[in-house]
């Protein structure tokens, strides 16, 4: 069995009992084209292996974990006909959020980022960066905390070193550890740091708008001396929502608990005489801003689901664009 560790349009890097090697992809692959997935960064696969050249990719074995988005095929959300689902990693235990500590800090994206992570198979954990250029690291801690419990929140500085051995505990031989998070947060210098060594380049950040330079290119899977395996991947512009409704009623589990509480069952939320969101609201017990969070999220969850429904239905699809 091999593992993937790195993917280049239709060229595979895969790590193997006889060290990492270059593979494609068997012809099978390719014949049941709409149905068939190709592997990704993290997948394990049976492969026959070639001294001489491309070892052959045969087979992908069954995914423990997927951390997937929407792709809207270079569209703007709002164009696309096509939805489709875009596995981006597999396979790993942990799944670190990164978000920085400057002025780019949004709890929103956050909120998405673990809506998606709590649904992955992978434990999410939230990782606060450049600790260093803020005053109050703590107080940010407690706003990500309050967004589930079921998180752990970190506030660290790759350059000063703050907060770094909170990290420890996840660092396990032979875990997987995968890096998420918009460019210019700061994955690669996380990766160094863990790593004790230069194995990831990195670039300024834009001083005038806190972002990143999109550095890291492609993923890519590293296995550390301490056996610890990583994969750092590039800055995620935007994180469409996927069939997420898992992760978002996990994460908004108070939220669903008082569904249940409210008068009427089919209660809409909005004016309703004894609904348990507005009683909830109206006592401070449920902020304003959470609710309408959950609310986004989980309308752009639906639509998401809605689009796929709709293009699996080829012909329909096919009929609709010659009709125009
Ligand atoms: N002050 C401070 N700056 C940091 C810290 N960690 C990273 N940086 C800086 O942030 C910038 C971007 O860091 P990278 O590690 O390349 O960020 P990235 O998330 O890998 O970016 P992409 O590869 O574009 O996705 C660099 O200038 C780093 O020196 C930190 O702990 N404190
Ligand atoms: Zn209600």
């Amino acid at each position: 069995m091999a593992r993937v560790s790195e993917v280049q349009r239709e060229l595979f890097k895969v790590i193997c009992k006889y060290g990492e090697t270059n593979a494609k992809l068997k012809g099978t692959f390719y014949k049941y084209k709409n149905n068939k997935e190709y592997p990704v960064v993290g997948d394990y696969v049976l492969m026959q292996y070639n001294e001489n050249g491309n070892s052959l990719i045969e087979e992908i074995c069954e995914r423990k974990s997927i951390f997937s988005r929407t792709d809207f095929s270079g569209h703007g959300a709002g164009y696309v006909k096509t939805v489709k689902e875009q596995v981006i990693v597999a396979n790993f235990d942990y799944i670190f959020i990164l978000s920085s500590l400057n002025h780019d800090f949004n709890l929103n994206r956050i909120t998405r980022y673990i809506s998606v992570a709590l649904q992955s198979g992978g434990k999410p954990i939230v990782i606060l960066t450049k600790a260093d250029e803020c005053h109050n690291p703590d107080t940010y801690v407690t706003q990500v905390k309050s967004i589930s419990k079921q998180i752990d929140v970190f506030a660290i500085s790759a350059k000063t070193g703050y907060g770094m051995k909170q990290l420890d505990i996840y660092m396990e031989a032979g875990k997987t550890i995968v890096f998420i998070g918009s460019s210019g947060v700061g994955k690669s210098t996380l990766v160094n740091a863990i790593a004790g060594k230069e194995i990831m380049m990195v670039n300024d950040i834009r001083e005038n708008d806190s972002k990143g330079r999109h550095t890291t290119t492609h993923r890519q899977l590293i296995e550390l001396t301490s056996g610890v395996i990583i994969i750092d991947t590039p800055g995620i512009r935007e994180l469409g929502m996927w069939d997420a409704e898992n992760g978002i009623n996990h994460t908004f589990s108070d939220i669903i608990e008082l569904f249940d509480k409210c008068k009427y069952r089919n209660c809409s939320h909005s004016k309703e005489t004894g609904c348990a969101v507005n009683q909830a609201i109206e006592n401070n017990i449920l902020s304003i801003e959470r609710w309408k969070t959950y609310c986004q999220l989980s309308n752009e969850n639906q639509w998401g689901k809605n689009k796929s429904i709709y293009t699996k239905k080829g012909k329909l699809e096919n009929k609709i664009k010659r009709g125009k």
